[in-house]
């Protein structure tokens, strides 16, 4: 059985920085897609977690496919298109490490996975499906996410989703609030962005934007990620805020991802369906999160600034004890 499985993007992440000798510009490349970020937090924090998507028969896929086995993520589900390459993502960083994407756009092998291609032995056998809304806005991965996660909630998994709105508003607005909506109609635990919140709802405030959610779409358990200032939940009329850490961040990609991997971790550990979590483990649930994710913003990346076990719980027992960790720069 597995923990939790991801389905969706696996990409390559480009970030300038800086130009060469020559004046050539330069580029980190890194590891990334919102699905396979969460995969890569679940594996840091020693859950069983499988991915479903499809990468290009290229130097790019390969490599991709590498890096989430050396995380001893089940990669069976990972499927080699023959007809398009890898996906490619363009990102900006400002001076508060708020970052912007562009993507080379023409059709890539993510938006490609069929369903006949969906690896159901896994869909099966997974307690917790994660999605986003990215490959949605692309025919066939819309069609094959859906069904992949109809098929996991019809075997009894618990399902995760994360609108991932803002590449998907850029591509394609309306056929991505359709697939939202579609998305939140499936889901048990849902994470939002403030920003997310208002294109959805109207509001940004978080307690009234969740309960208009709540009330639409019947979502058992919802988070609103607030950036520095922490998260807000809802589970029913049980809401909560709990604050952030203090932490310089450098790069903010992949904290959602590290929020919500760390969420399903501990989520996981509880053993039990959202519906039964106590305001104490949704508590711990979302300190553990915020602790994720503010780590993950201290470092440059997308699967590569995962935080681990370990070092969440060292952070975690620092401020519990009233100190500061002093995090050395890798
Ligand atoms: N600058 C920060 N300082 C402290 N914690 C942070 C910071 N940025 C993010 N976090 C933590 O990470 C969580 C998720 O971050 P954020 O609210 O930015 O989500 P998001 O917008 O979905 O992220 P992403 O940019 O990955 O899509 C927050 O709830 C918070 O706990």
């Amino acid at each position: 059985m597995y923990d939790v499985t991801a389905i969706g993007e696996l990409l390559i992440d480009f970030t300038p920085c800086g130009l060469s000798d020559k004046g050539n510009v330069c580029f980190e490349t890194n590891p990334g897609g919102a699905p396979a970020n969460v995969a890569a937090a679940l594996a840091r924090f020693n859950k069983k977690t499988a991915f479903i998507g499809k990468v290009g028969d290229d130097a790019f896929g390969r490599f991709l496919a590498q890096v989430l086995q050396n995380l001893q993520i089940d990669t069976a589900g990972l499927v080699v298109a023959e007809e398009a390459p890898t996906t490619l993502a363009f990102v900006h960083l400002d001076e508060r490490g708020e970052r912007s994407f562009s993507f080379y756009r023409r059709m890539t092998a993510d938006m490609l996975l069929s369903e006949r291609e969906l690896n159901k032995d896994i869909l099966a056998h997974s307690r917790i499906v994660h999605f986003g809304s990215v490959s949605m806005t692309h025919e066939p991965a819309a069609g094959a996410t859906l069904a992949a996660v109809r098929l996991a909630k019809d075997c009894g998994a618990a399902v995760s989703f994360d609108p991932n709105l803002r590449p998907a508003l850029w591509e394609r607005p309306e056929q991505a609030k359709r697939m939202i909506t579609e998305g939140l109609r499936l889901a048990d635990i849902v994470k939002l962005s403030e920003e997310e919140l208002l294109f959805l709802t109207g509001t940004a405030d978080a307690a009234e934007g969740s309960a208009i959610l709540q009330e639409s779409f019947g979502t058992p358990l919802l988070f609103v990620t607030l950036g520095s200032a922490g998260c807000f939940y809802r589970k029913g009329d049980l809401t909560g805020s709990v604050g952030g850490c203090k932490v310089t961040a450098v790069d903010t990609t992949g904290a959602g991802d590290a929020f919500v991997g760390a969420a399903l971790s501990r989520i996981a550990d509880c053993g039990k369906p959202v519906q039964d979590l106590e305001r104490e483990e949704l508590e711990a649930v979302v300190r553990f999160a915020n602790t994720a994710g503010a780590l993950a913003a201290t470092r440059k990346g997308a699967i590569d600034s995962m935080p681990y076990l370990e070092e969440i719980e060292q952070w975690m027992n620092k401020e519990r004890t009233g100190e500061r960790l002093i995090r050395e720069e890798s």
